[in-house]
């Protein structure tokens, strides 16, 4: 049973500001080099519920790019647009152990597909997916997706992260070369990683996240306009991955100290939901040793305490 949103509101400005004071022992990350540049004492959280309403408090209005958040989204349009047996053709349904960015087993096990969607090998796959005749394409039918989801037209590519990327992604682009080869990626790999980069580039704010989660916390009909945007399947599937490895390899911690579906990014994002009842976005650019906003998953330790969040 959680609190009504009135008293959830009166308790977060106290909670963001404990929490913000853990953002000392993160860092923020840099092998994207214009990531670095976000603040390292921001936190800023929304929770909305199904009338649109919000609690927010903290840095609200910051800014930051969605990166791994975005995986979720286009996993749900590569569903969409080709359906579950052609996408698990391409990749696993299994948590890895292994970092985000790893290619370890991509060369261990056979068969040499991307254990998961979540991973960036495997969100990789799930870029050349995408319906389009060209890179550009794509690119604009990811945007449109995400604008709709977030009921926000106006949310955008940021050039200069997406650029920032694709100048350094050294590690990224050998993971597709190596998929290439395995034989998952078909098509120009340049072209399925520009539809990637600009993918985890898209900018947004706390309140198009929380927005963003609503539509998953009631299963793909966006409550604010009784549009079914996602069927409830691919919605159960997507948060089926955000609770076995949404959070890197921390997702049995985060899952037992919060116990909600949530995907986290390297721009200190989180996305996560109280399922049927509320989204929540957040951000906080510190990340802790495993790659997730240390700020940020202090307060939704906290908040899910609190307020009897876990789904278990
Ligand atoms: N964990 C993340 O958020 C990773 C996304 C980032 N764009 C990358 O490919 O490395």
């Amino acid at each position: 049973m959680t609190l009504p949103l009135e008293k959830i509101q009166i308790l977060l400005p106290d909670a963001v500001e404990s929490s913000r004071k853990l953002a000392v022992q993160g860092e923020v990350a840099s092998y994207i080099p214009e990531l670095s540049r976000a603040p390292q004492h921001a936190l800023g959280v929304c929770i909305m519920d199904r009338t649109g309403k919000q609690a927010s408090a903290g840095d609200t209005e910051l800014k930051f790019t969605l990166q791994s958040i975005s995986k979720v989204f286009t996993l749900l349009l590569a569903l969409l647009d080709r359906g579950e047996e052609a996408v698990f053709t391409k990749v696993g349904k299994e948590p890895t152990g292994d970092d985000f960015n790893s290619m370890l087993k991509l060369e261990l096990v056979e068969p040499g597909i991307p254990f998961n969607p979540l991973i960036n090998a495997g969100a990789i796959a799930i870029s050349s997916l995408i319906e389009g005749k060209n890179p550009k394409e794509k690119s604009q039918r990811i945007l449109d997706f995400f604008r709709k989801s977030a009921g926000n037209s106006s949310i955008d590519v940021e050039e200069s992260v997406f650029r920032s990327e694709a100048d350094s992604a050294h590690r990224n682009r050998s993971l597709a070369y190596f998929l290439k080869d395995n034989g998952v990626l078909t098509g120009d790999v340049e072209e399925i990683l520009e539809v990637y980069f600009r993918h985890c580039s898209i900018e947004v704010t706390c309140s198009d996240v929380a927005r963003m989660a609503l539509l998953l916390a009631c299963n793909g009909t966006d409550p604010l306009t009784g549009e079914t945007l996602i069927p409830r399947r691919y919605v159960q599937i997507a948060k089926t991955f955000m609770v076995t490895c949404g959070m890197y390899n921390a997702s049995g911690e985060f899952a037992i100290g919060v116990g909600l579906p949530a995907k986290s990014g390297v721009s200190g994002g989180i996305l996560t939901m109280v399922p049927g009842t509320y989204g929540i976005g957040l951000v906080g650019p510190a990340l802790n040793d495993k790659g997730n906003s240390v700020a940020g998953v202090h307060l939704l330790e906290q908040l899910s305490s609190k307020l009897d969040w876990s789904m278990f």
